[in-house]
C-alpha cells in the first residue's frame, strides 16, 4: 500500500499542460520532477541554476523524507546533474520544491519548460539520540576503513 503525500501544484500548467508527478512503471522508485521555468534556458558547462519544479510537498511524518535524485540517462550522457549532487526534502518543509541542475559536461544543455530534469524518490529516515561516551565497545572493524579490507 502506497503512503499518503500532501502536495500543492504552484504552477497552473501542471496538470494541465504537462502531466502531475507520477510513478512511469508498477515499481517504479522515483518519479519525475519537472522544470517548470518559464522560457527555455540554457546552462553552460559548469553552471548551476536553482529550477522550480512547480510543486510543494508536506511529507509531515519524521519517519520518511524525500531525494532529489538525478535522472541516469541524462546524467550520464549529458552531464545534467544536481548542484548539491542530492537533495534532501525535510518532512517539515513546506516550500517549494527546487532543483539545482548543474552542467557537469563540456557542451551547453537546453532545458525547456516542462522537461523532466530529476527524480524525486522517498525514503525512511531513522532519527536517533545521540549518546556521548569516552571508550566504544570493541567492534570486528574498529577504526579501520577507506580500503583497509583491500581491493579484491
Ligand atoms: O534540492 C533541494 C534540497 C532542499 N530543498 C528544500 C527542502 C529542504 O527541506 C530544505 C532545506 O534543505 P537542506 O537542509 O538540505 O538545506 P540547508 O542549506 O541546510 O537549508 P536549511 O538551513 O533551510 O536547512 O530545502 C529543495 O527544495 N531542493
Ligand atoms: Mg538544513
Amino acid at each position: 500500500m502506497n503512503r499518503t503525500v500532501d502536495f500543492r501544484c504552484l504552477d497552473p500548467r501542471l496538470g494541465r499542460d504537462f502531466p502531475l508527478p507520477d510513478y512511469a512503471t508498477a515499481q517504479a522508485a522515483g518519479m519525475d520532477l519537472r522544470a517548470m521555468v518559464e522560457q527555455p534556458i540554457e546552462l553552460a558547462p559548469g553552471e548551476a541554476r536553482l529550477v522550480p519544479t512547480g510543486l510543494a510537498i508536506h511529507i509531515g511524518d519524521p519517519g520518511l523524507c524525500a531525494t532529489i535524485l538525478p535522472r541516469s540517462g541524462l546524467g550520464h550522457k549529458q552531464g545534467l546533474v544536481l548542484g548539491n549532487l542530492v537533495g534532501l526534502i525535510d518532512a517539515d518543509y513546506q516550500g517549494p520544491l527546487m532543483v539545482s541542475l548543474w552542467n557537469r559536461g563540456g557542451a551547453t544543455i537546453r532545458i525547456a519548460p516542462g522537461d523532466r530534469v530529476a527524480q524525486l524518490v522517498f525514503l525512511p529516515v531513522a532519527r536517533v539520540v545521540l549518546r556521548q561516551v569516552d571508550e566504544f565497545e570493541q567492534s570486528a572493524r574498529g577504526e579501520g576503513g577507506f580500503g583497509h579490507t583491500g581491493v579484491r
